[in-house]
């Protein structure tokens, strides 16, 4: 079949589509088929022929939830990610990687898990946050020396398999604004280098695929472009020049599938012109964060489609089908004026949530009844579309959405008065603690630590026995009693083993927690957990975000002595009471952050984060006032997450800064002066939102830096930040143990920034993933090295 030129008889968009779907399989098929292939236990024709498996039972899934028609499917699979795949595709390896072509020019599946996961010599490919979400990608590394080929057909390979099952799907690319502007410069670029400026040289490699898709049968392909939808560093007039010569290269070829130009994740805003004046045949918007585009936006968009994304992808609530009706009328009168055709699909990829609801067969039914997964999102935007096509044939499916949503907010538990009235009663005092020189002279009283205290982030290695331990208790196979005392048995090894080491503030080491959002979620009211409710976080692995779906509190506990009706059971003392019993030295209580609590759940979309922030703050708060009352002198709350939520739009984040701040500060501000209260961030770069940290006012903050090699004591020292702070020295994404010089050489960086009264000593992050004798040898470096350094300073 050759080729044709998508002129005046080209096949139409279809009707009903979404952006992506989930590619780990309904019961992780693709974790457990790559984990085999990494530890050798598959070869790489078993890997594919379970690739295949996944990809043949998501086309029947997908054809039979209603997107039948061509093109309907989108192509997304992927066996670790999508960036690396169009990097891969690109051909784009980073020099120090040296020769992983093949000799024919191509990079195999080998060289693909190389970028991703690295080798004995090599880093792999930096991971960093997707847009807002929590999926993670892959950063590619662009210089001036990367040169681009042809170098992964898998995409094409992907569309051959589906076409011979049946179905013409839309193959999926990372478009190449996109890709540039989330590549990062490579080691050999010099310093003022943008990957932007390689633009030119990517677009042959992309029109020579998508010829080579066209040839193979392709109508439409995907390219998706949300970077167009953040504020990034790179000025939006340079971001729509690149807009403007990608797709006139693109739209160029005669030979070439018809283009849908995908921006999820937010409103177009000033990119909204650019995109309009391509050549693409169609152009979808999400409509559900996004604004409805003015009417003069939309007059842009005459002769393409425009593809309504009406659908949230990003969340798990049911869609209000009667508001999205309400959206494509006013597009579909548009459309008539303008002359564009109208479609519709899902915000975003349904990458971000679990497959279907309908395998959560313990959960209520009612709540079940609220919750739209992957799989029901499919049947709502064929829903709408039935709509476009023909109101009436829609109109039961409306009402029944409108019933569910209003049963929805009259349900026992959503709205609880007793929550409503403490929020509703805050004031300012209570965000409030006193000056920090009160509060340091009350700690230092009480305390007593000496320069450069050492402590850790919270969790120690989480061995087999003691998941083995959960495994049980959940099976029915242990009673409560005896997992308690198989986690207090833990306890005690991890206090030991602290003592030994000679740190000197204590943790009890979280072996009680699954996950540190989930822990909370299982024992706060207004909220739900999932059995099968697996999200790709990234590569093969999966969380288990919770439901936050009514108004939070501490849970009654299971015995009177755990609090009181008001404010619920405490949750973490009596494993915190418990090692604090074992030790003379301060033991630190755990905390999960409101902020954090939110950013790892799927959180009720019928009001204000805000308001659902400061409801999990004041559960925080008075486990925080039971803590104390059990002897706890030390708390620390974690926020990881605070860098996450941040907005895509610049206009937006002073906003979210302002509650999700103030949510941290509630939490903690009900602390005692002699409360040394702490923090922990990790997981992303912090010097932009410095001012934020600085206004959690924790006594004490530690931040991920071993990685950076302590890059963030310059912001701290510009900044003038002026209370405790701990930069990690050891970092615990990777099994090496640091040496006691290198930590000592850390530490020598930080006292140069930071002013030695202030600095702690401490890993990047908690110790859960690594295991116990390389985080042994790696705390002893670490309190080694401690003592070299206040040694030091006892000397100046
Ligand atoms: C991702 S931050 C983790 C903090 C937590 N306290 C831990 O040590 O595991
Ligand atoms: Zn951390």
């Amino acid at each position: 079949m050759t080729a044709q030129n998508p002129s005046s008889a080209a096949p139409s968009f279809p009707s009903a589509t979404i952006l992506g779907y989930p590619r780990i399989g309904r019961r992780r098929e693709l974790k457990k088929a790559v984990e085999a292939y990494w530890a050798g236990a598959s070869t790489a024709a078993e890997l594919q022929a379970a690739a295949e498996q996944i990809q043949a039972a998501t086309l029947a899934r997908l054809t039979g939830l209603g997107l039948t028609e061509r093109s309907s499917v989108p192509g997304t699979f992927s066996l670790y990610d999508q960036v690396l795949d169009t990097a891969v595709a690109l051909g784009a390896v980073p020099a120090r990687f040296g020769a992983l072509h093949d000799a024919d020019g191509t990079l195999g599946v080998d060289a693909y898990f190389t970028l991703a996961r690295g080798n004995a010599e090599q880093q792999p490919l930096e991971m960093t946050k997707w847009f807002d979400s929590n999926y993670h990608y892959l950063v590619p590394e662009i210089g001036p020396e990367t040169s681009f080929s042809l170098s992964s057909e898998r995409v094409v390979e992907d569309f051959a398999f589906a076409k011979a099952q049946g179905t013409l799907t839309r193959p999926y690319l990372v478009g190449p604004v996109t890709f540039l502007l989330l590549s990062k410069a490579s080691d050999e670029a010099p310093a003022d280098f943008a990957p932007l400026s390689r633009l030119d040289d990517v677009l042959p490699v992309y029109a020579e695929l998508l010829e080579k898709l066209a040839a193979a049968g392709a109508e439409w392909v995907q390219l998706d472009e949300p970077a167009l939808v953040a504020d990034l560093d790179t000025p939006a007039l340079e971001v729509s020049d690149a807009v403007e010569r990608a797709y006139a290269a693109l739209t160029a070829p005669a030979a070439r599938p018809q283009i849908l130009l995908s921006a999820p994740y937010g409103g177009l805003g000033a990119q909204s012109a650019a995109v309009a004046a391509t050549g693409v045949e169609a152009v979808a918007l999400d409509l559900f964060k996004g604004a409805l585009p003015s009417d003069a936006e939309l007059a842009g968009f005459a002769g393409k489609t425009l593809v309504a994304g009406v659908v949230d992808g990003h969340n798990i609530w049911r869609n209000d089908l009667a508001a999205s009706a309400a959206k494509l009328d006013a597009l579909r009168a548009a459309g008539a004026e303008h002359g564009f055709a109208v479609a519709v699909s899902t915000s975003t990829s349904t990458i971000h949530v679990p497959h279907d609801v309908e395998e959560e067969t313990q959960l209520d039914a009612g709540l079940r009844s609220w919750l739209a997964f992957a799989d029901q999102k499919v049947r709502e935007v064929a829903t709408l579309a039935a709509y476009l096509a023909d109101p009436a044939s829609a109109q039961a499916a409306l009402d029944e959405a409108t019933r569910v949503i209003a049963s929805r907010a009259q349900a026992p538990g959503v709205r609880r008065p007793e929550v409503r009235e403490r929020t509703g009663a805050l004031t300012a005092a209570d965000f409030s603690r006193s000056d920090y020189a009160v509060r340091a002279a009350a700690q230092d009283a009480v305390l007593n630590l000496p320069p450069l205290p050492t402590t850790t982030i919270g969790s120690f290695p989480q061995t087999a026995d003691v998941r083995g331990a959960r495994a049980r208790l959940n099976r029915g196979a242990i009673d409560a009693a005896e997992y308690e005392r198989l986690m207090k048995d833990e306890i005690k090894r991890v206090v030991d083993l602290q003592e030994e080491l000679g740190f000197d503030v204590l943790v009890h080491g979280e072996p009680e927690r699954n996950d540190m959002v989930q822990y909370f979620a299982e024992n706060l009211d207004g909220f739900d957990v999932t059995v099968h409710g697996w999200v790709q976080s990234y590569g093969s692995r999966c969380t288990r975000p919770s439901i936050l779906w009514g108004d939070v509190s501490r849970a009654a506990g299971p015995s009177i002595l755990w609090g009181d009706a008001s404010t619920g059971a405490p949750i973490t003392v009596p494993w915190a009471a418990y090692a604090q019993s074992l030790t003379e030295k301060p033991l630190k209580g755990m905390l999960t952050g409101p902020v954090t609590i939110l950013a790892w759940s799927f959180v009720r979309d019928d009001q204000p984060l805000a308001e659902t922030a400061n409801q999990v703050a004041l559960a925080l708060r008075d486990e925080i006032t039971d803590l104390e009352d059990a002897g706890i002198k030390i708390i620390q709350v974690d926020e990881p997450a605070l860098r996450e939520l941040l907005p895509l739009r610049r206009a937006d984040q002073a906003a979210y800064l302002d509650w999700s701040v103030k949510s941290f500060r509630l939490a903690t501000a009900g602390a005692r002066d002699a409360t040394q209260v702490h923090t922990h961030l990790c997981y992303s770069e912090f010097g932009v939102i410095i001012d934020a940290i600085d206004g959690l006012d924790a006594d004490v903050t530690s931040i991920e830096a071993a990685r950076s090699r302590m890059e963030v004591v310059n912001d701290l020292e510009a900044h003038g930040f002026g209370r405790g702070v701990g930069p990690g020295v050891y970092d615990i994404h990777s099994p090496r143990v640091p040496s006691q010089a290198e930590v000592e050489e850390l530490l020598e960086t930080a006292v140069k920034h930071v002013p030695a009264r202030q600095l702690w000593v401490n890993p990047d992050c908690g110790l859960k993933t690594r295991g116990y004798a390389e985080t042994e040898a790696s705390l002893r470096n670490l309190v080694e090295a401690a003592k070299v350094a206040r040694a030091a300073l006892a000397k100046v």
